[in-house]
This record gives C-alpha cells, sequence and structure tokens, in this order.
C-alpha cells in the first residue's frame, strides 16, 4: 500500500514535536511540515521552557498528569544521554515561594518532578516576604536549541520542511492524505476557533551566569529561570492583549520585581526583552475532524491551544495526536480497500 502523506501545520514546538512522533512512530507514512514561522521567530522560542505544568480547567487532572509525565520522562531520558547538549536540556534545582500557604500543598505533579519537598525554615529566611515554599528539580529546555534539534531530527528522517502560510486548510486537500493542525494562536483565524485566545507574555532574557537556582513566586507572575546560555525573568501575563512590541514599563516592573527576589541579578548584563502570545484555550484542542466540501474529505487531526504548558506536556499530547492520526490512517486504508472490493 502506498504511504499516506501528512502535513503538520505549524513548526513551533508543537508542529515539531508532533511531526517527529509521528514520523518515528508510524511506518507507512511521510511528514511533511508546512508553517509561516519557524525558530527563532515563534512564540515557542519566546518561552522559559520550564517543566512546571499549568493546570488546564477543562482537562480531567489524571490526563494531564499523565502528559506531564510522559514529557517528563521523554526529556529525562535525553538528559541523561549525549543527546543533552544539542537538545538543549537540563537539570534545574530551586524554590516555588507563597505569601500565604497555597490550597495545593502538594500539586498533582509533584511525584513527577525530583526530590519534591517543602522548603525548610532555614531556605525560607532568604525570602522574608513568604511563609512557605516548595523546592524540587525539574527540566528546562533552551527553546530554540530544542526546537533546531526537533527540525534537525525531522530532516533527518526523511521528512520536508516549506515556508508557506495556509489560509485554509483546505488548499492541503490535493496534496496530502492526513492534517495535523498545530498552529497555536494561527487556529483562531485559520480554524475560527474563538474559544483560544492570547495571553501576551514579556520576559527578559539576561547574562547571569552566577544565577543557578529558579525561583518562582507561587502567583505565576514572577519567575527567575536560570537555562544553558542566559536567565530568564519574567513575566506578565495580559489576557485578549495582542501587542508584540516590548513595553519599558513592563520591563522595568519585571526586573525590579526579579531583584526583589534575587538581588544579585542587579548585575546582570546583556538585557534582552522578548514577547510572545501564549495560545490559551480551557483545554488543548486535541481532536480528529473531517472536513468535507463537495462530496470530498480531508481527516484533521487538532493539536493546539497549550496556553502557559506547552513545554510541560508537548511530548504527551504530541504522542495523543500520532495516535489519532493512525486512526485516520486505518480508516483511509480500510475505504480503500473496500473501494477495491
Ligand atoms: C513568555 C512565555 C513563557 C513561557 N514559558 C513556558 C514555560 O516555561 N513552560 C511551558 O511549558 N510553557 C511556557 N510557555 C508556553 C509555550 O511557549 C506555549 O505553550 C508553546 O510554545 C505553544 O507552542 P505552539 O507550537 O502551539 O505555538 P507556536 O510556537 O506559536 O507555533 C505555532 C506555529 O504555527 C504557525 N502558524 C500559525 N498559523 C499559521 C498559518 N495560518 N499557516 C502556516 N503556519 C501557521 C506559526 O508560524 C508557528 O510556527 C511560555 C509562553 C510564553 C509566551
Ligand atoms: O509559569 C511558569 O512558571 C513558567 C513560565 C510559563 O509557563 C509562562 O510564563 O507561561
Amino acid at each position: 500500500m502506498a504511504k499516506q502523506k501528512i502535513a503538520v501545520v505549524g513548526a513551533g514546538l508543537i508542529g515539531l514535536s508532533t511531526a517527529v512522533y509521528i514520523s518515528e512512530s508510524i511506518s507507512k507514512c511521510s511528514v511533511t511540515v508546512i508553517s509561516d514561522k519557524f525558530t527563532p521567530n515563534t512564540t515557542s522560542d519566546v518561552a522559559a521552557g520550564m517543566l512546571i505544568p499549568h493546570t488546564y480547567q477543562g482537562i480531567p487532572i489524571h490526563q494531564q498528569k499523565q502528559l506531564f509525565r510522559e514529557t517528563f520522562d521523554y526529556l529525562f531520558e535525553i538528559n541523561n544521554s549525549s543527546e543533552a547538549s544539542d537538545a538543549g536540556i537540563n537539570l534545574v534545582s530551586g524554590w516555588q515561594i507563597f505569601k500565604t500557604i497555597p490550597d495545593e500543598v502538594l500539586p498533582f505533579w509533584s511525584d513527577v518532578v525530583l526530590g519534591f519537598r517543602s522548603m525548610t525554615e532555614e531556605e525560607l529566611k532568604k525570602f522574608p516576604q513568604h511563609r512557605f515554599g516548595q523546592a524540587f528539580t525539574t527540566l528546562k529546555c533552551d527553546c530554540p536549541s530544542y526546537l533546531l534539534w526537533l527540525e534537525k531530527r525531522l530532516k533527518g528522517n526523511g521528512s520536508q520542511v516549506y515556508a508557506r502560510r495556509i489560509e485554509d486548510l483546505w488548499e492541503l486537500h490535493s496534496k496530502y492524505d492526513v492534517v495535523v493542525n498545530c498552529s497555536g494562536i494561527g487556529s483562531r483565524e485559520l480554524m475560527g476557533d474563538l474559544e483560544i485566545y492570547p495571553v501576551r507574555g514579556q520576559v527578559l532574557k539576561v547574562d547571569a551566569p552566577w544565577v543557578n537556582h529558579f525561583i518562582r513566586d507561587g502567583d505565576g507572575l514572577t519567575y527567575i529561570y536560570p537555562g544553558i546560555h542566559n536567565v530568564t525573568l519574567g513575566g506578565t501575563r495580559q489576557k485578549d492583549n495582542w501587542n508584540l512590541s516590548p513595553d519599558p514599563r513592563s520591563s522595568k516592573d519585571i526586573f525590579d520585581r526579579c531583584c526583589a527576589l534575587e538581588p544579585s541579578l542587579q548585575r546582570a548584563q546583556d538585557i534582552k526583552v522578548r514577547v510572545g502570545l501564549r495560545p490559551s484555550r480551557l483545554a488543548v484542542r486535541l481532536q480528529k475532524e473531517i472536513l468535507v466540501h463537495d462530496g470530498k474529505k480531508l481527516p484533521v487531526v487538532h493539536n493546539y491551544g497549550h496556553g502557559s504548558g506547552g513545554f510541560s506536556v508537548h511530548r504527551g499530547t504530541a504522542k495523543e495526536a500520532a495516535r489519532l492520526v493512525g486512526e485516520c490512517i486505518a480508516a483511509l486504508e480500510g475505504s480503500s480497500l473496500k473501494a477495491k472490493l
């Protein structure tokens, strides 16, 4: 039987990781990634790349935990291999601190990250404004390195990558058998999906190599995330704000908030401002849809709407999207067999 042709729309974290999963797990297909933007110009490049899950209100917790665990285990294996440096993956330890004791002292992901425990009184002395804290070790991606690594893996296994903007998924009908939609916030226009909205995030990427412990305020607004090449200082969470231009007042506010937690950051150098729009939704859209035009059909698998947590769950959602693609292929093969009989 001829190979089924799969088009993946989007070359951010979700598109590339889904394309990699499909190309490595489904032998009877060829994979092409089509996107209008590539690294270093995607939202995924702006992210801190920390594996700290955000809760999706529309997904049962046990499923979220499974998506996180699959992603953590996958990246942990890369971290423990000679690929770690090329892929831009490292382990990072640190603290999540709270001004008041949170409802959830033991978050659902506490037994997936490593060495999760409450902070000691001694550790908390560093943060006189905070009363409670959690210490743990997690993984962090250097986002542009990880995206390049995924792209290299794809090209290495014979997949194609093209630059093109798609106005309507139906454009792909004549050349491809199944389309996988990983267009992030672009799905608002591409699919007319009004359930997805931007949450604007501004961060600073600074040079401060002496900072090697992460600090996250439990309110999710202020964070210091040391990575391989720089330290990410955050942030902002501005719902329905589409503005991609840096705001100097936010930059100053972020810097001041981070210095209040880690005063040595006053000496940080080479401060770069980055802005991204988190593709937010109550739940990631992981779903099959059959588009129909003039009696012709095009199976589509959606994988978008990862909001603040794309890095934390991407491998798990790639696996589920690949499973749905497998179902589409089985249905196509079933119907072509029937037509021959
Ligand atoms: C400041 C900030 C910090 C973050 N930190 C973290 C973190 O520490 N941990 C974490 O887990 N998550 C984090 N995130 C969230 C994470 O970045 C996102 O969940 C993730 O990047 C979403 O990936 P994506 O591939 O869906 O989107 P994108 O990276 O936006 O990729 C979408 C792709 O689709 C393409 N596209 C869109 N429309 C079309 C079209 N019509 N035709 C062709 N191509 C199209 C785009 O060009 C792009 O290539 C952060 C986000 C921000 C903004
Ligand atoms: O929330 C965090 O701590 C990680 C950064 C992030 O996910 C974000 O800013 O969206």
